[in-house]
C-alpha cells in the first residue's frame, strides 16, 4: 500500500474534512469562520493570504481553509484545491453590482478545474501523445501521467467536491434570497455530477449557518465514508 494510500485511511479515521472557503473579497468568509467557531466577528480585516481553523463540528473534524478573495490573489485559489472534501462558495447577497463577476468567478473556479486535472494513470508514451492529441494541449501542461492509483486518487483535487453555496449578509435589506442567488449564479447549469446546495445566512446573526454546514458534513460524509 502506497504511503498517500495510508495516509487517506487515518484520515478518513479520525473523520476529518478539509473545507475550502472562497468567494469575492467582502463577501463573509472569515466572519463566517469565526461565527462558527463562536469567535469575535466585530474586528476583521480583509485576508491577504489564508487562515487555517480546526473545528470540531459533531463528531468530525473540520480543517477549515479561510483563503483571500481580492482580484489580484484570486489565481492562488487553485493552490488550495488539492485533497478539497468541501468548497464553500460565499456570496454577498446584497452587493447586487458584483454578482455578474461573481457568477464568473464560481464557474471560471469549477472549469479551470475540469482543465487542469487531467491524469492519465499508467499511460505510456504513446497513450499520453494520443490523449494530447485528443484534448489539444499545446503547452502539455494540464495533462500528467501517473503511475499508481494514489496519484490518481489524489488528482481529483475539487472534482468531486461537495458545493456549499452560502447567500450571506441576508440581514441587510435589499439582499437577493437564496432563490434569485441560485438563478443570477446559474447554478443549475454546474455540471449534473456535482453535489450542491444554496443556503441563506448572515454571519452577524449567525442565521442558516449551522443548517448550510450540516449538509456539508452529511453530504460529504455519504461519500467518504459510506463503507463505515
Ligand atoms: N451585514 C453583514 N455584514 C457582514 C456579514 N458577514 C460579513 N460582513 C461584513 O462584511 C465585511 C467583509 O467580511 P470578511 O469576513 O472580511 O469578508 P471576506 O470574504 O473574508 O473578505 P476577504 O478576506 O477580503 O476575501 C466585514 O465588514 C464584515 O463585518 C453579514 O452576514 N451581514
Ligand atoms: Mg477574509
Amino acid at each position: 500500500m502506497g504511503l498517500l494510500s495510508i495516509i487517506r485511511k487515518i484520515k478518513r479515521k479520525e473523520k476529518e474534512m478539509r473545507i475550502l472557503m472562497v468567494g469575492l473579497d467582502n463577501s463573509g468568509k472569515t466572519t463566517i469562520v469565526l461565527k462558527i467557531n463562536g469567535e469575535d466577528t466585530s474586528i476583521i480585516s480583509p485576508t491577504l493570504g489564508f487562515n487555517i481553523k480546526t473545528i470540531t463540528y459533531n463528531k468530525y473534524t473540520l480543517n477549515i481553509w479561510d483563503v483571500g478573495g481580492q482580484r489580484t490573489i484570486r489565481s492562488y485559489w487553485r493552490n488550495y484545491f488539492e485533497q478539497t472534501d468541501g468548497l464553500v462558495w460565499v456570496v454577498d447577497s446584497s452587493d447586487l453590482r458584483r454578482l455578474d463577476d461573481c457568477q464568473f468567478e464560481l464557474h471560471n473556479l469549477l472549469k479551470e478545474e475540469a482543465d487542469y486535472a487531467i491524469f492519465c494513470c499508467g499511460a505510456d508514451a504513446t497513450q499520453m501523445s494520443y490523449v494530447r492529441k485528443m484534448v489539444k494541449d499545446p503547452l502539455q501542461l494540464s495533462i500528467s501521467n501517473v503511475k499508481s492509483e494514489d496519484r490518481c486518487n489524489n488528482g481529483h483535487r475539487l472534482s468531486g467536491a461537495s458545493l456549499l453555496i452560502l447567500a450571506n449578509k441576508q440581514d441587510i435589506q435589499g439582499a437577493l434570497s437564496p432563490h434569485e442567488i441560485a438563478k443570477v449564479l446559474n447554478l443549475e447549469g454546474l455540471d449534473k455530477t456535482r453535489h450542491w446546495e444554496i443556503v441563506g445566512c448572515s454571519a452577524y446573526t449567525g442565521a442558516g449557518l449551522l443548517e448550510g454546514f450540516d449538509w456539508l458534513v452529511q453530504d460529504i460524509a455519504s461519500r467518504i465514508y459510506m463503507l463505515d
